[in-house]
């Protein structure tokens, strides 16, 4: 029996599966989807069997060294999309399978096998391994040339089980557990037990609810039973002691109360069928447009009973920001220890054993971000993705994939629907939804029947007029004033990306657009130049404005810092939080600043994005907005998306309680399409504008886009290879795909390296994938030994 194997060495010279034989003693362990160690060249390197064939081509093929897991750590499902993934964005098949796995699986794990019954009942093959002992090392067995096979047989039989260590952080790994032992009923034990012991019964009691080894100390603590009793049941031979793998729950320590379902409004009802509608019928992609605080997580929450319920599975993706101890509790509280969370926030370890309590089956609900959408799960029931319009669903480094993408191909695997769900959905998916490629549902209204927030707008140009140069209008303080008397809360949003990259005129708003691709320019201080990031115009940035004259014009900038400054002089007795890269960068800081603002410490909480999402305190009043153009004159056609996604955001969040909300929108443009709709909550108008702006330019969702970037440090290579990728491309595409470039990079060198970029807008290319991979497949050499690098981005959301 020979295996296929791709081997862990990031280089495309070596992007394809190696033969090697499988020796007699690792059959029946070694198997598509398991880590193995192979020679490679001098070396023994780790690799992933993808498939086993009876035969090879190859003439000296080698033997496997060892194999590294007792199971698969990727399904024959995630092979397979593994394959998908690295040919849809021409990445290495290793990256692909690495970022389906948690980084600690690259040989950072250490296994152990344990022997769980006497010697006597294990096969002849394993006594003689453990004699003597009970815990065997996993590679230890297979130095001894044990049948890897029969080990693997007697862990699914339970005779072992195999104990797992993340190794930079073995120290103090297990706690010491107690189990019942011996096959007693359960009279035998208590005659055993005899009537005097009453804690011993007590004990008893508790052990046989219980379906694992009960830990000595929660014993303690929780049922006030002594390590004397504990002790008294083992000396009867009723119980035993077991080491306990300590799990390293981040949110273990906290108490969740339990909640049940709440009785659904009718829109929520009406959801909620057609979800189990499309669960019951097999696969299909739902757009649940929920306006803020309709209720779209309570919907989740019972979709996903109704899923656990049948014995199957569900992922939530969640934007990293909005993974909060707030969200996760409204998960745990509902499925309590079903549920495992990922995020970004945990250690390798911690992550390692989430992702291991996924796999083993241990769980039947993941929260998490992004690459949760990788959870190797094989029950899938369905895939919710909140927040479905947010960019950081894309993965901007290889494998340049997007969670939605993930998500459907999964859906269809698995034949589950998937939910996505937002307030404001990318234009994307509500163009498909329209044309009925997704299923609509629509929530309308807020769970508290209140009306959305009435929201003013303020033109700053007006408050210049009268002399106010404070980033604060009269109006934003007279409202926070009001709020502070009374002892309510608001929130300050302040966008910060984006700044200073534009030119404005502070007296009339003008900000100078590119003649071909209706977007901002970006200023470029050391040139004075303003230049086009998509196809290269530029010109020099004016002295005076070209609109009116004035000669306020310039790029100017307000930081988070800047405004805390102002509201302390202005507001001197209220209490400020300011959130943002900052105050945030500490592990734990960003909740626990919530958490403050939570517990009413603080009256304004001030920040950036990260601020936008998903709060839910009843206690806020009023959400103000401080320029909320600077947003729409970032260069990248979803600017105007953005801006209305992001205020209807923050409106969002205030007035989720009894008393009403408000929203103050502060901004030079007052006049866009996207502010004036978002302050009249009219989703349906500002598409139907967004989408005639679209097909004018002829964006997505009307085309399909592609981003190449070449860089490297030598800019004559960097333009000649640029061009010659982009002539490939020329040479081969349909006549109705445009290309564009190449031209330099928005950030034109990053680190001493040279960037270039072509961008593609398509509509119909028979095979995209494949003639981008013709156009970079020559300079794969290069790429592996001359630091030059391609990058290829498809669907692109980010365009620096
Ligand atoms: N059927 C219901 N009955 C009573 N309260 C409900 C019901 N559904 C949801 N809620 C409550 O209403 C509030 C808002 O609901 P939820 O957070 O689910 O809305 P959402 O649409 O996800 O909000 P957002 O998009 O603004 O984050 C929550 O506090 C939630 O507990
Ligand atoms: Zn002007
Ligand atoms: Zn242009």
């Amino acid at each position: 029996m020979y295996a296929r194997v791709y081997i862990d060495v990031l280089s495309g010279s070596v992007d394809r599966p190696f033969d090697y034989r499988i020796p007699p003693e690792l059959t029946g362990v070694v198997q598509p989807g398991v880590r193995v160690q192979v020679p490679f060249g001098p070396r023994q390197i780790t690799g992933i069997v993808i498939s086993c064939t009876e035969e090879s081509d190859v003439t000296k093929v080698k033997p496997i060294h060892q194999v590294l897991d007792e199971q698969p750590v990727l399904t024959p499902e995630l092979l397979m999309l593994g394959q998908t993934l690295a040919r849809e964005t021409l990445c290495l098949q290793m990256t692909a399978y690495q970022a389906m796995l948690p980084a600690a699986l690259r040989g950072k794990v250490v296994k152990t096998l344990e022997r769980n019954v006497p010697l006597a009942e294990l096969p002849p093959e394993l006594a003689a391994l453990f004699q003597s002992r009970r815990r065997v090392s996993w590679i230890d067995a297979q130095k001894s040339g044990t049948a890897m096979g029969v080990v693997r047989e007697a862990v699914d039989q339970g005779l072992l089980t195999i104990e797992e260590v993340v190794k930079d952080q073995s120290a103090g790994r297990t706690l010491q557990g107690v189990q019942l032992r011996g096959s007693y009923s359960a009279e035998e034990r208590l005659e055993l037990v005899g009537n005097r012991a009453v804690k011993q019964k007590e004990l008893l009691d508790v052990l046989e609810t219980s379906e694992r080894p009960m830990l000595v100390k929660t014993l303690a603590e929780d049922y006030g039973i002594s390590n004397a009793a504990v002790n008294g049941l083992i000396d009867k031979g009723l119980a035993e002691k077991v080491d306990v793998e300590k799990r390293r729950d981040p949110y273990g320590a906290r108490d969740f109360e339990t909640s049940t379902p709440l009785a659904l409004t009718k829109e929520q009802t009406h959801v909620l069928t057609s979800i189990k509608k499309v669960q019951a019928a097999g696969h299909d992609t739902l757009l649940l447009q929920g306006v803020t605080g309709s209720g779209k997580t309570e919907v989740y929450l019972q979709a996903i009973e109704d899923v656990l319920n049948q014995g199957s599975e569900a992922i939530v993706l969640v934007p990293e920001i909005s993974l909060t101890p707030q969200m996760v509790e409204r998960f745990k509280s509902r499925f309590g220890e079903a549920v495992a969370v990922l995020h970004s926030a945990l250690s390798a370890g911690e992550k390692y054993d989430e992702w291991r309590r996924i796999h083993r089956g241990e769980v039947s609900v993941v929260v998490g971000a992004r690459s949760a959408v990788f959870a190797p799960f094989t029950k899938l029931g369905l895939i919710i993705i909140d927040e479905e319009h947010e960019g950081s669903y894309k993965q901007e480094d290889q494998p340049r994939y997007h969670a939605r993408d993930i998500a459907i191909q999964r859906g269809e695997y698995h034949n589950c629907p998937v939910l996505l769900g937002s307030a404001t959905p990318s234009i994307e998916s509500y163009a498909r939804a329209r044309k009925g490629v997704y299923t609509l549902l629509q929530l309308t209204e807020r769970v508290n029947q209140k009306a959305m927030p009435e929201v003013k707008m303020v033109d700053m140009r007006e408050e210049l007029k009268e002399g106010n140069r404070s980033p604060l209008s009269t109006v934003m303080l007279e409202e926070l004033e009001k709020r502070l008397e009374r002892g309510e809360q608001s929130v300050l949003f302040l966008n910060r990306r984006g700044f200073s990259t534009f030119i404005m005129c502070r007296s009339c708003g003008f900000t100078s657009q590119c003649p071909h691709c209706e977007i901002s320019l970006t200023y470029h201080k050391r040139h004075h130049q303003l230049k086009c990031h998509y196809c290269g115009f530029e010109e020099t940035a004016p002295a005076a404005c070209p609109e009116c004259g004035s000669e306020h014009i310039r790029f100017f900038g307000t930081g988070t810092q800047k405004v805390e400054q102002e509201l302390n002089r202005l507001l001197p007795e209220a209490r400020i939080i300011r959130m943002d890269v900052d105050t945030t960068s500490r592990k734990g800081a960003h909740e626990a600043l919530l958490q403050q603002f939570g517990e009413q410490k603080a009256d304004i909480l001030l920040g950036t994005q990260m601020i936008a999402k998903g709060l839910d305190f009843p206690n806020i009043t009023l959400a103000g907005v401080l320029a909320a153009d600077a947003l729409l004159k970032i260069p990248d056609f979803r600017a105007a998306e953005r801006t209305f996604q992001l205020l209807t955001q923050v409106s969002g969040r205030a007035g989720r309680d009894e008393r009403a909300g408000e929203v103050v929108i502060q901004s030079y443009d007052t006049e866009h399409y996207s502010l004036l709709h978002a302050q009249n909550y009219d989703f349906e108008r500002f598409v139907q504008t967004e989408m005639q702006e679209r097909k004018r330019a002829q964006y997505p969702p009307y085309t399909y886009m592609v981003l190449i970037t070449v860089s490297h440090q030598d800019l004559t290579r960097v333009i000649k290879t640029a061009n010659e990728v982009a002539h490939k491309i020329e040479q081969h595409k349909q006549p109705s795909t445009a290309l564009l470039g190449p031209v330099p990079s928005p950030i034109a060198r990053i680190k001493d390296r040279y960037r270039y970029q072509c961008m593609i807008k398509y509509k119909d290319e028979p095979d995209m994938a494949l003639l981008l991979q013709q156009a970079v497949a020559p300079y794969m050499k290069e790429m592996s030994k001359d630091d030059l690098y391609i990058a290829v981005d498809r669907h692109p959301q980010m365009f620096m």
